[in-house]
Parts: structure tokens; sequence; C-alpha cells
């Protein structure tokens, strides 16, 4: 696996000091151009590329009542996706981002129009998990099998020439195993980690809680030690295949930036999977659900922004766009004290 490149990034940080502005006046958008100097060829990095993939899967546990929609809810929303309705939809075409949806599990059928916004690949892994309260969501074959799709989506065709991989997610009831997920590798209490999701009641809440609680001694007692034993227990196959597309961009060598709740809870498996996959990672938000800023804390990840967002695919990272290709241009396109004849001290 590439690691960053920090010959780029003093470079880089060199550079920021001789643009026209007080040192640092730029706050985190300084930061932000070192960082993908350090991940790009360049000291000055270009523009960059985004691809967002979106990968869709239902969820056994949804039974339990963790949700405030019913499961159909997954296919009809990939259907609105690829009719371009939906709010990623929307704001991938601000940010002039590609869009694509990988099924790698929806349960219910779904109908999808032609003269499609977004590119749906139909490679499901089987129809939806298990219930995790009840047994493992999915075999150790299939977990791999969503696993190996995200990686190829990181690494194929899909995103041939992206400079930034994002990975978003559909799947009603996945907040239930993204909780456990997180739960698992942290060790954090599921009160402080589960939330309200699409927005369930303070009493469903609590029987989410109880959802979590029960999946987890279930899995502890099944033997489950590794992220992947924990990922094939209680998470979901649009997670898995998120973790694959984590590790899959870092391989690469391609930065990748993460979303919400779920996608976090899939990095977090990513990386306790293969620690390196921490270098390539960059987090655009913190969601309002209850367990996301634990969750970025425990990758060492500071958001960029903070605006009580709880929906998913990818949303939050796409609204982040234009803030980090701002801080590439500015960096890229600023005058120099020197070319601009700006006396320093
Ligand atoms: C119409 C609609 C669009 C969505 N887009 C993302 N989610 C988000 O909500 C779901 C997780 O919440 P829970 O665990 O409570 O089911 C995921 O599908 C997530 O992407 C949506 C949910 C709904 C209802
Ligand atoms: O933070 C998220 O990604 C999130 C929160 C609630 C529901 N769906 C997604």
């Amino acid at each position: 696996m590439s690691t960053p490149n920090q010959v780029l990034a003093s470079a880089a940080q060199l550079h920021q000091a001789q643009l026209t502005k007080p040192q640092g006046s730029l706050g985190k958008l300084e930061e932000l151009a070192i960082w993908f100097a350090a991940r790009s060829n360049s000291a000055m990095p270009a523009r960059l590329q985004p691809a967002i993939v979106v990968f869709a899967a239902d969820h056994g546990v949804a039974a339990e009542g963790v949700s405030a929609f019913p499961a159909e809810v997954t296919g009809q929303m990939v259907a609105n996706f690829v009719a371009g309705g939906a709010a990623i939809s929307v704001l991938a075409r601000e940010a002039g981002a590609s869009l694509s949806v990988v099924d790698v599990g929806v349960a219910s059928n779904y109908a999808v129009t032609a003269g499609s916004s977004a590119q749906l690949f139909r490679v499901p892994v089987r129809a939806g998990t298990a219930n995790l309260r009840l047994e493992p969501a999915m075999s150790e074959q299939e977990c791999n099998k969503a696993w190996a799709i995200g990686v190829g989506s990181a690494q194929e065709g899909l995103v041939r020439s992206k400079t930034l991989l994002i990975g978003g997610e559909m799947g009603i009831g996945n907040t239930t195993a993204a909780a456990a997920l997180i739960c698992a590798l942290t060790d954090i209490d599921p009160i402080d980690i589960v939330g309200l999701g699409t927005g369930i009641t303070a009493q469903s809440r609590e029987n989410k809680v109880q959802v979590v609680k029960d999946a987890l001694a279930r899995a502890r007692a099944a033997g489950a030690v590794t992220a992947k034993d924990w990922l094939m227990q209680v998470g979901g196959l649009e997670i898995a295949a998120l973790a694959g597309f984590y590790t899959g961009a870092a391989e690469a060598g391609i930065p990748a930036l993460l979303d919400g709740f779920i996608t976090t809870a899939a990095a977090l498996v990513a990386v306790k999977n293969k620690p390196e996959v921490a270098d390539w990672l960059l987090a655009s938000h913190c969601s309002d659900e209850k367990g996301h800023r634990h969750a970025l804390a425990a990758l060492q990840l500071e958001p960029i922004l903070q605006l009580g967002l709880r929906l998913g695919e990818a949303s939050g990272a796409a609204l982040t766009l234009p803030l980090i290709q701002s801080a590439l241009a500015l960096h890229r396109d600023m005058a120099t004290f020197s070319s601009a004849g700006i006396t320093t001290k």
C-alpha cells in the first residue's frame, strides 16, 4: 500500500507560507491543500475529479421495528437515485461528481426508468441480510463477496481517472448494523452510540438499544474477534462493500471522503482490518446520529462540517466538495508575496 508523500506535503506547506495572506489565515483550508498534496503526484494538486458510489442493501433486522420506514424504501430509493430525484442526485450534479449505484443486496423488486441520471450495477450477493439480533447477518463467503465488490468499485472502470472517491449507502435498518459495529470495535456502550436513524421515537430507540445489545452478546458468544468477524455477524452487505471500497481506494492511492454514521462504521471496519487505510481517509461532516462523533474520534478524524445532517447517501460528503475544491484552487491560483509585490516584515 502506498503511503502519503511527506516531501510533497512539505513543499505544499512552504508554498502556503508564500501566498498573499497572513500565515494560517485560511485555517482548515490550508491543511486540506497540504493533505491532498501528500496524496497526489504534485505539491499543487489539480481540481479533483470526484466519483460517488452509493452501495445499497437490505437488512433483516428491519423486522425488529428499528427504522421509521419500511424495508421496501431501500429499493424505491435506488430507483429514485437512478431517476435523479434523491438528495444525492441533486448534490452530485451540483458538485460535478459522477454518481453510480451498486445494489449488493436489495431484497425487494424495484423498477428503474430508462434515461437514468446514475449508473446502476445490480450485483446482489443475497436478498438482504439475516436478522442480526438472532443470527449472523451473512456468511463469511457472502461478506467476502460484498467486500470484493467494494474493492473492485474503487479500482475498476467505474472510477477511472477519478481522484477522489466518495462512498454512500442506502439500506433501511443500517443505522442499527452500523451502531452494533461501532460498539463492537470501540467498546463503547450502545446507549451512547444508538441513535434515531430515520426518526424513530424515544421508545423505539430503547428497543433498538436492546436489539444491538442482543446482537453483540450473540456474536460474542459465537466467537467474533476480528473486524471481519464482527462485520459478518452484525454488519450489512453495503457496509461490507464500503469497507472494501475504502480498502481498495487506499491500495490504489486514491483519497476517500467519508460521509455519515454508516460510512464511518464501514471505515472503522476497514481500518481495524488494515490500519494503513486510515492514511487515505478524510471526514466530511459530523452527522446528528448520536454515535457519529465517537466513531470519528475512534478513527482520529476531524470532520470539516457539522450541519445537523442525518441522511446518509453520501450527501454530507458531496456538500463538502465545493469547500475542498476551493481549498485547492486557493492553493494553486493565489498570488505569492513576491509575484504580487507585497511587502512582509
Ligand atoms: C426516504 C429515505 C431516504 C434515505 N436516504 C438515506 N436514508 C438513510 O436512512 C437509512 C438508515 O436509517 P434507519 O436505520 O433508521 O433505517 C439508510 O437507508 C440511510 O441511507 C434514507 C431513509 C429514507 C426513509
Ligand atoms: O449519519 C448518517 O449517515 C445517517 C443518519 C441517519 C440516517 N441515515 C444516515
